[in-house]
């Protein structure tokens, strides 16, 4: 089995509309949002190696190795598995970090289904992602690959089929604590919960929006600049903003005139993340 490779992508997510309901007695604040993935995302490659040892090649700024989110879920991987194999991991690391397009999230995700497969674990997807939540509250979703309501911090999930439009997305060049976000005085943390299944239209708000806004001209500038085309919103905490367009070819258009100042990309919004698709072809 020893130097088996496998090369898997990592999506990005967009979060749709967020709402906070309020807080909970450990601080962490109750949510309710709409994840979508997107077909744009990170590539890691996989090698097995027979002496147990994890190492990450591709170095991240500002991210010690033991730090990062692929190390942390190999390890807990093998370690709650018991696995005596290790892995030598590479990544092509295009996504933002910071950016609320949840790329650390995705990437633990991308490792744990690899890893998964690679070391012949035949653990299923309830079980990944319950080891999934103890490294982020965003990475249950991309474990499950399909787009979805979530509730609680995240870790309640709900399949949804939102439309998959193109979407421009901008990318700020600051990064944002989601800490900071979630502590600002002036959030909205009491929204009322959305009872009704799929999330009626109107409720596309994030209330995360107008602090990020406030906090972050880059962001404010970059809404006010989507949004001259499209509806603008926030992913996450931000700081990528994000409008959808009904083609690609609209996409590109508004794209090639905002990226002249900005940073961005073009991706198409779908149900199911590229990283099953591609898992699905394999089996
Ligand atoms: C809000 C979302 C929406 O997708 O934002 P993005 O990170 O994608 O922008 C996520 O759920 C983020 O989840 P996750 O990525 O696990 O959050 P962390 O960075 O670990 O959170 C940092 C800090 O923010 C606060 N926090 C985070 C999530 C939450 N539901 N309530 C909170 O109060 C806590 O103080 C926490 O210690
Ligand atoms: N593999 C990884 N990719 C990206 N960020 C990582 C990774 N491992 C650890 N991190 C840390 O997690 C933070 C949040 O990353 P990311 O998921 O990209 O942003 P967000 O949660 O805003 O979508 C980064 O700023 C970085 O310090």
């Amino acid at each position: 089995m020893s130097g088996q490779t496998l090369t898997l992508p990592s999506p990005a997510k967009l979060n749709l509309m967020l709402h906070i309901l309020g807080r909970r007695d450990d601080g962490y604040h109750e949510l309710q949002t709409l994840f979508q993935f997107l077909d744009y995302g990170d590539e890691l490659t996989f090698a097995v190696r027979d002496d147990g040892v994890i190492k990450l090649h591709t170095e991240f700024e500002g991210v010690p190795h033991d730090s990062n989110l692929i190390v942390k879920a190999a390890k807990k991987l093998q370690e709650q598995s018991g696995c005596k194999l290790g892995i030598d991991i590479w990544i092509d690391k295009i996504l933002p970090m910071g950016g609320g397009i949840g790329g650390g999230s995705s990437n633990a995700a991308t490792t744990l289904l690899g890893l998964n497969h690679l070391w012949q674990l035949g653990w299923d997807h309830d079980r990944l992602a319950a080891l999934g939540l103890t490294l982020g509250a965003d990475v249950p979703v991309f474990v499950r690959g399909h787009a979805a309501f979530a509730e609680g911090v995240g870790e309640k999930l709900t399949p949804e089929y939102p439309e998959e439009p193109w979407y421009v997305v901008l990318v700020p060049q600051v990064s944002v604590s989601t800490a900071e976000i979630f502590s600002d005085p002036l959030l909205t943390r009491n929204t009322p919960p959305i009872k009704v299944r799929p999330v009626p239209k109107g409720n596309s708000r994030n209330d995360c929006l107008p602090v990020v806004a406030r906090r972050y001209p880059e962001v404010r500038n970059a809404l006010n600049l989507l949004g001259k085309f499209t509806e603008a919103k926030l992913t996450g905490t931000g700081s990528c903003v994000f409008g959808g367009f009904p083609s690609k070819a609209e996409a590109d258009k508004v794209s090639a005139l905002l990226t002249e100042t900005l940073t961005g990309f073009v991706a198409k919004g779908s149900n199911v993340s590229m990283l099953h698709r591609k898992l699905q072809n394999l089996l």
